[in-house]
């Protein structure tokens, strides 16, 4: 697809007649980058993301027929509840994408007992040290008001999550407009990627990404976008 170059922002845009084919053709890609990371350095690194929308994506990545018991998965972020609530990404990953082949992969989730979020995301950023880095693969989402991972607008010390210079792994977030506390990688880990995607839906989204992408003030999307190395590939579907 022609690439759009806005101003330093640099994407891709792959946009799809409708979801199922989205599914099927981000799983394909995804399967096919996580393959040849196995093939170059013997084992695949992916972050993927919660929310409503990857649950498609994932089932048909699940069936992939790829060596995943060379792949390790994580999370792009995770709420701070346990993987039995409703809200949980892992809990989400685990019934969807941890299913059929990919049973076989290796999960790393990021939420865990403690004493509160910052805890938390300090042990995360220690225990998640020791994984493959960099990611070879990473799916983000975006919600309507442009965030994506946990880079919500309102979030504190949200320059310090966007920090592309940033040597954390993982950093606590706390937004109003995010519901409970959160886990999430930070900017500079997901730019580091080898190959990044952006999985949207709907027409709100697609407006919210041009939105994003306009001049204007930056939203968090738009900053993943202007500091990753190599263009985003969106894939969008009504
Ligand atoms: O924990 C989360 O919610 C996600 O990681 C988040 O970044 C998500 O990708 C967007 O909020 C879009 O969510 P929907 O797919 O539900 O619109």
């Amino acid at each position: 697809m022609a690439r759009e170059q806005l101003n330093s922002a640099s994407y891709n845009w792959n946009a799809f007649a409708d979801r199922p084919q989205l599914a099927s053709a981000l799983a394909a890609k995804v399967a096919d980058r996580l393959t040849r990371a196995i093939d170059r350095r013997g084992r695949a690194f992916l972050a993927v993301s919660g929310g409503t929308t990857p649950a498609k994506f994932f089932a048909d990545l699940s069936a992939a027929p790829i060596a995943w018991d060379k792949v390790i998965v994580t999370l792009v972020d995770e709420r701070f509840v346990p993987a039995s609530s409703p809200r949980s990404n892992a809990g989400l990953v685990a019934a969807n994408l941890l299913q059929n082949a990919a049973k076989a992969a290796r999960f790393v989730p990021l939420y865990h007992e403690a004493a509160g979020i910052e805890d938390a995301a300090t042990s995360d950023d220690a225990a998640l040290r020791s994984l493959p880095w960099p990611l070879d693969v990473v799916v983000l989402g975006m919600g309507p008001d442009g965030h994506t991972a946990s880079f919500f607008p309102d979030a504190d010390d949200l320059p310090k999550l966007l920090d592309p210079a940033s040597d954390r792994m993982i950093l606590p977030v706390h937004a109003k407009s995010a519901g409970e506390p959160r886990l999430t990688l930070t900017l500079a880990r997901i730019i580091d990627a080898d190959f990044l995607a952006l999985h949207i839906e709907g027409e709100d989204k697609r407006v919210a990404f041009d939105n994003a992408v306009a001049p204007g003030p930056r939203k968090p999307i738009r900053a993943v976008l202007d500091a990753s190395p190599k263009p985003v590939e969106v894939f969008w579907a009504p």
